[in-house]
């Protein structure tokens, strides 16, 4: 039976939105992650992928074809004209692969996790919206600690992010992240309780 219910979880650049994903998961909730769709839709060999090369030249890629994301990376967020020939690529293609992975979710409930959810079409796939919300100083220096990111490069992609306020304008939920992960646990088994039941209301 597809799930009753989907849950979007969105937030900033390293605001935590895995961390939390992660444990509604390892209760066997499925989570289909935008991150990952946008991944599989500029695999080698799909049209979107040869689009790219055409357009930003044959460097874009590495030597075994495959899509030198780091280059692109440093193109885009320095240029919001080439960041917007990308989205205006690649997120209706995303969006078809959501779509498809959120149509053979099995769980009581699903989890969209984007951190485009609220700038993009994802929203109407979602059925509530969670924020994750920490301050943009914590988002900037959990960011650098687990990616090759210079400071400056993160503050150029939370740039291209809707603001902190805009996204807690829209929150149905607001998950605070900034306290240890160990609280992040219990928040989540809380959650994951809400959102059973709320499943269980929408079937009914
Ligand atoms: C530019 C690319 C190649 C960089 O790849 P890289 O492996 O370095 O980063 P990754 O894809 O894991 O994204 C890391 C984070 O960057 C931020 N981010 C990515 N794309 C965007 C964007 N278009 N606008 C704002 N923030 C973005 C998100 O917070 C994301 O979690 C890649 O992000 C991409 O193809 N972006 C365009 C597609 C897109 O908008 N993806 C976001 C999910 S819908
Ligand atoms: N409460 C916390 N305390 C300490 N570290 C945390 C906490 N929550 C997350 N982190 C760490 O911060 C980093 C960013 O978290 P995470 O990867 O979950 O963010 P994200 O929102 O999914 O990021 P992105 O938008 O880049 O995909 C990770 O290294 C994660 O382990």
């Amino acid at each position: 039976m597809p799930a009753s219910l989907v849950v979007g979880v969105t937030g900033g650049i390293g605001s935590g939105k895995s961390a939390l994903t992660e444990r509604l998961a390892a209760h066997g909730i499925a989570v289909v992650d935008a991150d990952l769709a946008s991944r599989v839709i500029v695999e080698p060999g799909r049209p979107a992928l040869v689009a790219i090369a055409e357009h930003f030249g044959a460097d874009i890629l590495n030597s075994d074809g495959a899509l030198d994301r780091a280059a692109l990376r440093a193109q885009v967020f320095a240029d919001p004209e080439q960041r917007r020939w990308l989205e205006a690529l690649t997120h209706p293609l995303i969006g078809e692969e959501i779509r498809a992975q959120l149509a053979a979710a099995e769980s009581p409930y699903a989890v969209l996790v984007s951190p485009l959810l609220l700038e993009s079409a994802q929203r109407q796939l979602a059925d509530l919206v969670v924020v994750v919300d920490v301050p943009e100083e914590v988002q900037v220096q959990r960011t650098m600690a687990r990616d090759a990111n210079d400071e400056a490069q993160v503050r150029r992609i939370m740039a291209a992010q809707m603001t902190r306020a805009q996204r807690l304008e829209q929150a149905d939920i607001v998950v605070d992240n900034t306290r240890p992960l160990a609280e992040l646990d219990s928040l989540a088994e809380e959650l994951h309780r809400e959102f059973l039941a709320r499943a269980e209301a929408a079937r009914s």
